[in-house]
């Protein structure tokens, strides 16, 4: 007998027959030493698949300018940098800044926290700078929250293939690459938008979302859901106009979850010792992340004793798989730490830290343009806008006119699609894929104590491996749109997808019909114009909603847009969800593949990176056994379980001192 599901229950059930009697874990082999391996010469690239996409469409950067209609030109984004100092640059640094800055020698604010997001093409406000647009009419555009209510319900259809892992890696990269303040309240603490008593003020406390819940919701008790503005330009005193939102990661693919984006938070984290981050142990001898000083103010636990993590990002709490999956990379930049020492006895601290490092976002970077793109853009389109990573030799492809600074139309429409994929529960699986219980999402908002219980690390692992991931489709689970952030015993919560909505407006985000153009696709002249993308019933249920075709919002019909072949995104968040990842490449001067640069690998050293797989990842961080090769599906027979032995591993012999 294998062991049974438990619902809703936090602890998983205790098991009543050992393990090994359920299939796979007989007479395992213990792990072997990952980077210790005689380097097998096969590349983990997928294996190529028969063409899905046989036209696939072009990014806007690889676009003729008439195509690209009102893409915005480096000297028109640049403007920005002018509110930020200019930091000084060593051009032979072979190591990235901890702050991103001097990534971009000529522009070298591109991509650094805490200065301003960017855009690809202007910004739509009411005044020209910085109020909500509004209708063509004039009037106000339709409330977020009964749009919420009326095209995006919940319904439980899981993704045929992709796992929880897809949702989890890609909030890892959305937590790397953006983070948004809130605006204060005049006095410097916190705003709130709504009347005690949970009404809406007559007049909008200034730097306030207008968030009204109507009076005929059918979910909510509530009337008001206090949302802030994002902090722009004109919070630190600098009078650009149109305003840009600041953002307070690094815009770069460069671990600054793990890492932090700053020198202090850095520094905090780091041992001093062998070049190793801090950690604490937990009851079965792993490490996990260190805890924050003040537990009870940074996560939903009931002392100052209980786990609650630190690490380069606040949002590590969330919920607990994405402390999972940063404590994956600390485990791996530990790892490599101890593997460095061995090969090189005379490193120090300083160089095993900043080597660690190199590799180990080297890593997280080929995983996600090897696996985690193709997954979400489709394999075709990835190949045809070059973001597949090449199988041999240097790609020399920097673009020092690129602009790698996050923009607002992937952080504030685009990429937040995926909220579409999170479910509504978190399995714990066994060794034997049985699952041992299921957690409530919104039971476990700032609840990370739950991954050091026993060993639920290991199972939220194979959990995120095995349970299906939410469907891309416009229905979203009801335990972020009705209960996101609900305080334990609360039986309400906040609406994430009313948020998402009303972050467009926030961030200037024009209208849908803007990207139609920005992609490739005619202007939209009347609703009936949409069909070409967006099936009959959903483009009606638009024009009930909405007075005229260019006040629609890119994120509602984005969501809507029928999925293009091998992707899970339809056209126009494809183009500029692609677009983000182009800039992420070929605008990151410390790029893993490119060659001639201080930072560059050499290519033994590229040829090993090159064999990292997402499955080796979670193999080397964790004590699971068997997992499968494309971790980004759950098993099946065409993917099916191995031991985690006979994945391929990393030889770093290459990084022995001469
Ligand atoms: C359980 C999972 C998740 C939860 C609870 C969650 C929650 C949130 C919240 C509360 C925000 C801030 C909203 C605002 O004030 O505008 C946010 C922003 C965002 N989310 Fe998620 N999210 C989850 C998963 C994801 C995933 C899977 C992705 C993409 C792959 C994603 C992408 C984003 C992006 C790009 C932002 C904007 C970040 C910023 O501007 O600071 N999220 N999410
Ligand atoms: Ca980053």
């Amino acid at each position: 007998q294998c062991p049974k599901k438990e619902e809703n229950g936090l602890r998983p059930e205790k098991k009543s027959q050992p393990e090994s009697r359920c299939i796979h874990a007989i007479n395992v082999p213990k792990k072997n030493h990952f980077f210790r391996g005689e380097g097998t010469k096969n590349l983990t690239m997928r294996d190529e698949p028969a063409i899905v996409d046989p036209k696939p469409a072009k990014i806007p950067s690889l676009m003729t300018s008439t195509n690209a209609f009102g893409m915005l030109q480096p000297i028109q984004i640049d403007l920005a940098d002018k509110c930020f100092p200019q930091p000084k640059c060593d051009p032979i640094s072979p190591f990235r800044t901890i702050d991103g800055s001097c990534n971009n020698l000529n522009f070298p604010v591109w991509g650094q926290t805490n200065t301003a997001s960017t855009r690809i093409i202007e910004a739509n406000y009411f005044d020209g700078k910085s109020q909500q647009r509004k209708a063509i009419s004039g009037r106000e555009l339709p409330n977020s929250r009964h749009i919420r209510t009326t095209i995006f319900l919940d319904m439980d259809k899981p993704a045929p293939e992709h796992n929880v892992l897809v949702t989890q890696f890609g909030q890892m990269i959305a937590h790397d690459t953006e983070l948004t303040f809130p605006k204060l309240s005049g006095n410097g603490g916190k705003l709130e938008c709504c009347n005690p008593d949970g009404t809406t003020p007559r007049f909008l406390p200034k730097g306030c979302l207008p968030i009204t819940i109507p009076q005929n919701d059918p979910g909510s008790k509530k009337r008001c859901m206090s949302i802030p503005r994002a902090a722009d330009t004109s919070d630190i005193g600098c009078q650009i106009q149109p305003v840009r939102q600041l953002i307070g990661v690094t815009s770069f693919i460069d671990g600054s979850a793990l890492y932090g984006s700053d020198p202090v938070t850095a520094r905090s984290l780091r041992t001093f010792n062998n070049g190793k981050l801090k950690i604490q142990s937990g009851s079965n001898g792993r490490s996990f992340l260190p805890n924050v000083k003040k537990p009870t103010q940074s996560c939903n636990v009931p002392t100052d004793n209980s786990v609650c993590y630190a690490s380069g990002d606040l949002r590590v709490n969330q919920h607990p798989n994405m402390a999972v999956n940063t404590i994956s990379l600390m485990r791996l930049h530990n790892i490599l730490c101890d593997e460095f020492k061995r090969l090189n006895p005379a490193w120090n601290d300083e160089k095993i830290y900043q080597e660690s490092r190199r590799l180990l976002i080297a890593m997280y970077q080929h995983i996600t343009y090897n696996e985690f793109v193709p997954v979400i853009l489709g394999r075709d389109y990835s190949r045809e806008n070059k973001l597949l990573p090449l199988s041999q030799g240097f790609d020399n492809n920097y673009d020092e006119l690129l602009n790698p600074t996050t923009f607002t139309s992937f952080t504030g429409a685009a990429y937040r699609a995926l909220h579409s994929y999170i479910q509504g529960s978190m399995d714990l699986v066994s060794e034997s894929r049985q699952t041992t219980s299921t957690l409530r999402l919104s039971d476990i908002f700032l609840r990370p104590d739950i991954v050091q219980n026993k060993d639920n690390y290991d199972s939220l692992i194979r959990g995120m491996l095995t349970q299906h991931a939410q469907g891309q489709d416009q229905f979203f689970t009801t335990e972020i749109t009705e209960f996101l952030f609900r305080s334990p015993n609360k039986t309400d919560g906040v609406d994430l997808i009313t948020l998402d909505l009303e972050r467009g407006r926030d961030f200037g985000i024009p209208s849908y019909n803007k990207f139609r153009q920005l992609c490739g696709l005619k202007a939209a002249r009347s609703f009936g114009d949409l069909t070409d993308q967006i099936s009959k019933k959903n483009v009606d249920a638009l024009a009930s909603l909405y007075e005229h075709v260019d006040d629609v919002d890119y994120y509602a019909a984005g969501m809507l847009e029928k999925q293009k072949p091998g992707s899970i995104f339809g056209h126009t968040f494809q183009c500029v969800i692609g677009e983000m990842f182009f800039r992420w490449k070929f605008g990151d001067r410390f790029f893993y593949e490119f060659g001639n640069q201080p930072g560059s690998f050499s290519l033994d050293q590229l040829n090993e990176i090159r064999k990292t797989s997402l499955a080796f990842l979670m193999c080397v961080t964790s004590d699971i056994r068997f997992i499968q090769r494309n971790a980004f599906d759950v098993p099946s027979s065409r993917n099916p379980l191995v031991s985690c032995n006979s994945i391929t591993k990393l030889n770093l012999a290459p990084w022995r001192d001469s």
